[in-house]
């Protein structure tokens, strides 16, 4: 279970986060919706301790994290897939997906990962900077997911790929939400995405939570018109 209680948090004197509360249960694809500028990926750098909360805690299974540098939230079971992606362009497909590896002490790339994502194993020589941007965004979640996570943090996995990849994200997703029963909350703007692979969606407007809805009882026209310029 992951939970966010009451979470703040501020760039200087200017506050970006307030009081996001969140629970998402093992199995659950939650979608974080807003436009430009609303905060999305102050939270989610906040959740993974690149950037300092000012308040509010982060649960892992009952056990607060927020005090926590990144890379101990990751061995605790956090992992977290950039905007942008920032893979490392020099490095090999492998090579990338092995800075994964590091807090579970293995060596190898689990085959699972593999079988999620065929073309990484195609592609395993191949520099990560030469891969096709959806490529790249499969290899981003394929080295998140070598942390062996519990819960899976995105932002904005559709940030300039064409949509048919992007219905394909949606789908690899929800199979890594089936394989490995992951919490996994999602940043998104893409409204058709978020529809396709949400099983929650939450509207963040000016840094706080102001809408939610479960995709079965989502009024799609609400939503839409908090993404609406
Ligand atoms: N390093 C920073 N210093 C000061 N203010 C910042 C910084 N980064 C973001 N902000 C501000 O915080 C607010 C939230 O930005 P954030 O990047 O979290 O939004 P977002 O919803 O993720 O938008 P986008 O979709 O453009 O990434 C914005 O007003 C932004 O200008």
């Amino acid at each position: 279970m992951f939970e966010v209680r009451n979470l703040s948090a501020a760039y200087g004197q200017s506050t970006v986060l307030h009081d996001i509360n969140m629970a998402v249960k093992p199995g659950e694809i939650v979608a974080v919706v807003g436009r430009n500028g609303m905060g999305k990926s102050t939270l989610m750098k906040s959740l993974i301790g690149v950037m300092p909360s000012r308040s509010g805690q982060i649960m892992v299974d009952g056990s607060d994290v927020s005090a926590l540098q990144s890379h101990q939230r990751v061995a605790k079971g956090l992992a977290y897939v950039p905007q942008g992606r920032q893979i490392f362009g020099t490095m090999t497909v492998k090579e990338n997906i092995e800075t994964g590896l590091v807090v579970t002490g293995k060596s190898d790339v689990p085959p699972e990962i593999y079988s999620l994502f065929p073309i990484l194993r195609e592609f395993e020589k191949r520099r990560g900077g030469n891969l096709s941007g959806g490529q790249q965004q499969q290899l981003a979640i394929a080295r998140a997911l070598a942390s062996d996570p519990k819960i899976l943090l995105l932002d904005e996995p559709t940030e300039g790929i064409q949509p048919s990849i992007i219905k394909d994200i949606a789908k690899v997703l929800k199979e890594i939400r089936d394989l490995k029963n992951l919490c996994i909350v999602v940043c998104e703007q893409v409204l058709s995405f978020v529809l396709d692979a949400a099983d929650r969606i939450l509207v963040m407007e000016n840094g706080s939570i102001v809408h939610s809805d479960t995709r079965d009882r989502v009024d799609e026209a609400a939503i839409a018109r908090f993404l609406a310029v």
